[in-house]
Order: C-alpha cells, then sequence, then structure tokens
C-alpha cells in the first residue's frame, strides 16, 4: 500500500467529516424546514442551522465545534496491512487538529489533561473486520459529547414515564424508543437521528445501536417488522413538539434506524444512539494499492447547498429587525427584569467562556476576571494561534448547559453574573436563582459553530488555559451575536413548558400499537 497516498486519503476523510455535512442528511433537514411555519422559533433556529452548513462548506471550518470521539469502522480485504491503516489514521487525525478541522477533544480522564492532538488511551477509536471484497472501506463518525451524553439503554420489562409498562415485545420497544426522543428533549441538539439495537449485551447492544447511524438515512429496512417500526417512530415522535433545539415546533426526529440481535433469556435490552442534527458521518472506499479514494459513500442524489434559501431569508430576518433587543455587558438587573421568555436578544460587546472545568474551578476559586455584569457563554471553541501568537476562533457553538446546574445558580450571585448562553437549558435550581438574582438564560442554536465564531471579532485573552483549549476561559468581543430568551428572571422557562407538554403527548402513545 502506498502509505503516503493513504495519509492523505484519510486526512481528506477527517476534514470532509468535520466541515461537510452528507447528502442525505442535508435532504432530512431540508425536509424539516421547509415542514416549520414561518416566524416561528424552530424556523428560525433552522435558517441559522442552514446558514451554518453554507458556512462550514465554504470556511472549510468544523460544521461543530465539538467535533466528538472520532470513531473509524475499517473492513479490509484479506492480506492488507490494518497497522499501515492505523498509522495513517493516528497522523490524520494529528494533521487535522493542527489544522484546526478537529477540536482537541482527548482529556485524561483522572488529571484533565488534555492531550492537545487528539491522541490518547481509547481515542480515536478505530474498529477493524476482514471481508472478502477487494477494496478497503472506512467510515468515520465524529459524533458530539452533548448528543452521546442523550444516549440510553433500556432493559426490558420496565416502566415507562407517561408510557406505563414496556414488556418484552415489538411493542416495548416502540414505547423505549418513543421514551428515549422524549428524554432528550433538545439537549442533544434536536432534530436528531437515532440508532436503535435492539438484543445484544449492555456493549454490544450499543454498539449495534451506533452501527445503524452508519445506515443511509434514505435506505429501507429490509426486516418488515423494524421497517414499520421505524416508519411508525418518524412519523410520532415528531408529534411529540419538541422540535428544534427543544423550541418546540414540527420536526424533532430526522431519522430513525432499528437493527436486532439475539440476546440470551434473562437480557432484554434496547440501546439507543442519539445523534445531533450535525450528523457527521461520512465514508470512502480505499484501492489496497495506491491508497486511493475511490468513491464516497452517503453522497448519491444532488447536493442541497441552501444558499439561495439563506440569501431569502436574510433579507427577512434583517426587515423584522425590530423586534430584537440589544445587550451590551456590564448588564445591569433592571435591564435583565425587562427581558421575557420569547425575546430575541443581540449581545455586542464582550463575553467570557465557561464550561465544565471552568464552573467547578469557580465554585471554590476567585475569578480570574472581575465578572460584575457580565456573560458566560458555555462554549468549548476551536482556537488556533497564528505565528505573531494571536488566538483565531474557527467555531464556537454553545455547550448543553444543564451539566452546570449544580452550580450555576450559586456562581452567578457570587460573581455578578447576569446573564448565561448556552444550549438546551437549565434545571429548577438555576431558575430560582435566576429570579432571586435577577438573571437571564440565553440559548443559542446547538452545533452553529461556523455562525457564531463568524460573530466573535476578537480574542482578547484567555485564562485557565491549564483546562485546555475547550476548557478555558475566552476573553470574547462580539458583534450581533444573537440568542434567544428561554428563562427569564420571572420564573419563566420555556424548556420546563416544552418538557410538560411532550410528557402528555407522550402519554397519547400507551397503548398497544404491535402485537
Ligand atoms: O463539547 C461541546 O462543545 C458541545 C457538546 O457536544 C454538547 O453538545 O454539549
Ligand atoms: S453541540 Fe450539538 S451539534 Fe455539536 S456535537 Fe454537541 S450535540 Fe452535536
Amino acid at each position: 500500500m502506498n502509505l503516503e497516498k493513504l495519509k492523505e486519503s484519510m486526512y481528506q476523510l477527517v476534514v470532509e467529516t468535520s466541515t461537510n455535512l452528507p447528502k442525505d442528511v442535508r435532504r432530512a433537514i431540508q425536509k424539516a424546514k421547509h415542514r416549520e411555519n414561518e416566524g416561528t422559533r424552530a424556523a428560525m433556529s433552522l435558517a441559522t442551522i442552514t446558514n451554518n452548513i453554507q458556512m462550514a462548506d465554504e470556511n472549510v471550518s468544523p460544521i461543530c465545534q465539538d467535533t466528538g470521539l472520532p470513531t473509524f469502522k475499517v473492513k479490509t480485504p484479506v492480506g492488507v496491512n490494518q497497522l499501515e491503516i492505523k498509522e495513517a489514521i493516528y497522523e490524520a487525525i494529528v494533521k487535522a487538529t493542527k489544522d484546526g478541522k478537529l477540536r482537541p477533544n482527548s482529556v485524561d480522564s483522572l488529571t484533565g489533561e488534555n492531550s492537545g492532538d487528539n491522541l490518547g488511551a481509547g481515542t480515536p477509536v478505530i474498529k477493524f473486520e476482514q471481508w472478502e471484497k477487494d477494496y478497503v472501506d472506512v467510515r468515520l463518525i465524529l459524533k458530539g459529547g452533548g448528543c452521546e451524553n442523550k444516549n440510553i439503554q433500556y432493559s426490558l420489562p420496565c416502566e415507562l414515564e407517561g408510557l406505563g409498562r414496556a414488556g418484552r415485545d415489538l411493542d416495548g420497544i416502540r414505547k423505549c424508543i418513543m421514551h428515549s426522543v422524549y428524554q432528550a428533549q433538545g439537549q442533544g441538539c434536536s432534530a436528531g437521528f437515532i440508532g436503535v439495537g435492539i438484543g445484544g449485551d449492555r456493549s454490544s447492544g450499543y454498539d449495534l445501536a451506533k452501527a445503524q447511524l452508519f445506515r443511509s438515512n434514505d435506505d429501507v429496512n429490509p426486516n418488515e417488522s423494524l421497517r414499520q417500526l421505524e416508519e411508525y417512530v418518524m412519523e410520532h415522535a415528531n408529534e411529540l413538539g419538541i422540535g428544534t433545539m427543544g423550541f418546540g415546533g414540527e420536526t424533532t426526529l430526522l431519522g430513525c434506524k432499528v437493527g436486532v440481535m439475539n440476546r440470551i433469556p434473562a437480557s432484554f435490552f434496547v440501546s439507543v444512539a442519539y445523534n445531533c442534527w450535525a450528523f457527521r458521518r461520512l465514508g470512502v472506499s480505499v484501492n489496497p494499492e495506491s491508497g486511493d479514494i475511490q468513491e464516497w459513500f452517503y453522497q448519491d442524489g444532488d447536493l442541497i447547498t441552501f444558499k439561495e434559501e439563506n440569501e431569502a431569508e436574510k433579507e427577512t430576518a434583517a426587515a423584522s429587525e425590530s423586534n430584537v433587543v440589544t445587550l451590551q455587558a456590564p448588564i445591569t438587573e433592571e435591564q435583565i427584569r425587562e427581558l421575557k421568555v420569547g425575546d430575541v436578544v443581540r449581545i455586542n460587546g464582550m463575553m467570557y467562556t465557561g464550561r465544565d472545568a471552568i464552573h467547578k474551578y469557580l465554585s471554590d476559586n476567585d475569578a480570574p476576571i472581575d465578572l460584575n455584569g457580565q456573560i458566560i457563554y458555555h462554549c468549548g471553541p476551536v482556537m488556533l494561534k497564528d505565528e505573531e501568537g494571536t488566538w483565531h476562533v474557527k467555531a464556537a457553538g454553545p455547550t448543553t448547559s444543564i451539566r452546570e446546574e449544580p452550580y450555576q445558580g450559586d456562581i452567578m450571585k457570587r460573581f455578578g453574573i447576569r446573564a448565561v448562553i448556552g444550549k438546551g437549558g437549565m434545571g429548577p435550581k438555576t431558575l430560582a436563582a435566576l429570579k432571586d438574582h435577577g438573571g437571564v438564560y440565553l440559548n443559542a442554536i446547538g452545533g452553529a459553530a461556523q455562525y457564531y465564531a463568524d460573530c466573535i471579532k476578537s480574542v482578547e485573552g484567555v485564562d485557565l488555559m491549564q483546562f485546555g483549549i475547550p476548557e478555558a476561559m475566552w476573553h470574547l468581543k462580539v458583534e450581533g451575536f444573537t440568542a434567544v430568551v428561554t428563562m427569564d428572571s420571572h420564573g419563566n422557562s420555556l424548556h420546563e413548558e416544552v418538557d410538560k407538554s411532550s410528557l402528555e403527548k407522550l402519554a397519547k402513545f400507551k397503548d398497544r400499537v404491535f402485537n
């Protein structure tokens, strides 16, 4: 095998997967977009999403800043050296990280140290298999952490909120899948794609679920029972009304693929792998002698660039500018008290990133800067430093906020923070603190990392770099950073409302459907 060529091919696969959403995924997103009613939050969010997809294409930059745990599935003809392929993949990963196409995402679980190049114990994941065909098949998925955290595994029989008993049969499986979509709410950056694995044990069940994510979104399940199940879920999951980013809306699910394997008598698992709309998975066939790419998978049909509809939407957005509230830090309590759930805000000036490590740190240390009246952005960006030592933002969308629930309220009060921006919403503890202290939660569109990077005009500084690039506190100067108030200082939470109404809707699917 020509190793140099193979390294190039693997690099191309990594860059394309991170920056260029596959055609089947684009089709699903476009369909969802056309279903939403103009002027709704869901339509606005989907417009941001399609804008972001176009920007990632044009900038050849990550669609989402979380480039996940790179997972490769490789099939090789007998006689091909798998160690060489592994080496080529490692090199491609290191180079793509250096070039800002992947975020350094490999973190020592005990020390918290970021390896900086995406290599480390267990990362990336590469799974080999031999086959009879004469070419090498390499598939890659970049599945981010927010949606990974929404995976769920059911052990049947069980009791499910809203749905009652799920037994050991097709109907019990149906209930589990419906519940899995409900429990994800908007936190995995809905609308999502799910892969479901029936049977196996706890680990092979999840593997089977994840393997479904490698199916084309447009295929038809050859197993008639599973085909019916997939169709049922696609039709009814959208009736839950969770919608894009959990803002409510017509589309909650973009794809559902179910696989089945045998189990042992005592176990009956239904495993669900949830993938965000930023469904980054591609594949190539590689010539085993030359190392060249012969064909790209998931790329049948026309390419939807979203260019024209994005242009048209920009004009409509400009026309409705009057409903937007502009915020600039430092923000006063009075300004915050005026904001209500549903308001759209546009931020100019400074914001500071802070996610998991920072929230833990601030819970028992002083802040490195004065945060009084300031805005915290739950974000772990992709950053590159140029030769002069200046930092540049390559991708910077929000991260899932709920992980900071144990800390957020206390930290806001202690440091006088007035606004936090993130995605997926927060819980009752934060809501109470927002009311008490005079704070607001702003929801940005998850996965729209290019769209937000474009709003960041300069990086003014950085603190706590010991936590690594995604976890450091970046001082960002922004212009026109748009987000929606989803939790206000009057005790209102859109997330609480959608959770409640979607649970009521879930309960409508209680009755038996499959015998
Ligand atoms: O780690 C991130 O930047 C985001 C993460 O994928 C998330 O969805 O919370
Ligand atoms: S931020 Fe959202 S789009 Fe990005 S990886 Fe996480 S779940 Fe996916």
